[in-house]
């Protein structure tokens, strides 16, 4: 699916305390991207994919998908188009207490009134790829952060959503549970073409991107595209990160 998102702003809080999030922010997404958005801590990230995901509305500007300017759906309308067309792996989980692993994963198709062995199918596929099988009959209080994390995973993309939204997706795997879902997330994206927009403090995380766009107090500081090589990709996007600044995120556990 095509984005264009067209001089968005959002500001949070009032008058001379507001915070201005984001600043008249124009940008261009092609079907079948796999785009980063990096930028040191508070530059905005979540609130530009909270903006494009239509979960939060933009104070001034569009956003149109395909050429439906989702800015002008009513609550409704625009309900119905996520589920329908997009998925979300969101920094919280957004996982329900009440409801067991499995519950959790098939309650978009359940929703959308899947049939049950489509269902069964797909979730069974979701577990087996991700590798978490094991977790089907947990409740979610029983499972550790990152088990949460591809749990989630497994919830957003069980429907096939045409576009997948991500915040710091990875940030509590492990590295071989996030090298497990970035390959699947790559896959999507090369062989379903899935548009997929990732926020992500994580280098490592941001190579697998086709693009990455770096924001900073809320404007578009720079991107750069994939060359069509991991190692060096990752190479640029420290060295970005580098430029950038305002960030300490390149060792932030050795702070703790
Ligand atoms: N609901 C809110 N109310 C008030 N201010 C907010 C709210 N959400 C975000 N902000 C402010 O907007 C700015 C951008 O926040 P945002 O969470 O989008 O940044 P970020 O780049 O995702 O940060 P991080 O990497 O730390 O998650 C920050 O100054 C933040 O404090």
């Amino acid at each position: 699916m095509q984005i264009a998102v067209k001089n968005i702003s959002k500001d949070f809080g009032k008058k001379k305390n507001a915070v201005h999030a984001i600043k008249d922010i124009t940008l261009e997404v092609e079907h079948g991207e796999l785009l980063g958005i990096m930028g040191p801590s508070g530059a905005g990230k979540t609130t530009l994919l909270n903006m494009i995901s239509t979960n939060e509305r933009p104070d001034h500007g569009q956003i149109i998908i395909d050429g439906l300017d989702l800015t002008q759906l009513h609550d409704r309308d625009l309900a119905k188009y996520r589920r329908n067309k997009m998925g979300f792996i969101y920094q919280s989980f957004e996982l329900l207490d009440s409801l067991n692993v499995k519950e959790n994963v098939i309650l978009p198709l359940a929703l959308s009134r899947a049939n049950k062995k489509v269902i069964e199918e797909r979730f069974q596929y979701m577990m087996n790829l991700l590798n978490i099988e094991k977790l089907a009959q947990r409740e979610v209080d029983e499972l550790s952060l990152g088990q949460r994390q591809m749990v989630a995973a497994a919830r957003a993309l069980i429907n096939k959503p045409e576009i997948l939204f991500a915040d710091e997706p990875t940030g509590s795997l492990d590295s071989k549970s996030a090298t497990i879902l970035l390959n699947y997330m790559q896959l999507i994206n090369q062989k379903e073409k899935t548009t997929i927009l990732m926020a992500t403090h994580d280098a490592f995380t941001a190579s697998y991107c086709t693009r990455v766009v770096f924001i900073k107090d809320g404007v578009v500081f720079s991107e750069i595209i994939n060359p069509g090589n991991r190692d060096k990709f990752f190479e640029q996007i420290i060295n970005m990160q580098r430029t950038i600044g305002g960030g300490n995120y390149f060792n932030v556990s050795q702070n703790y």
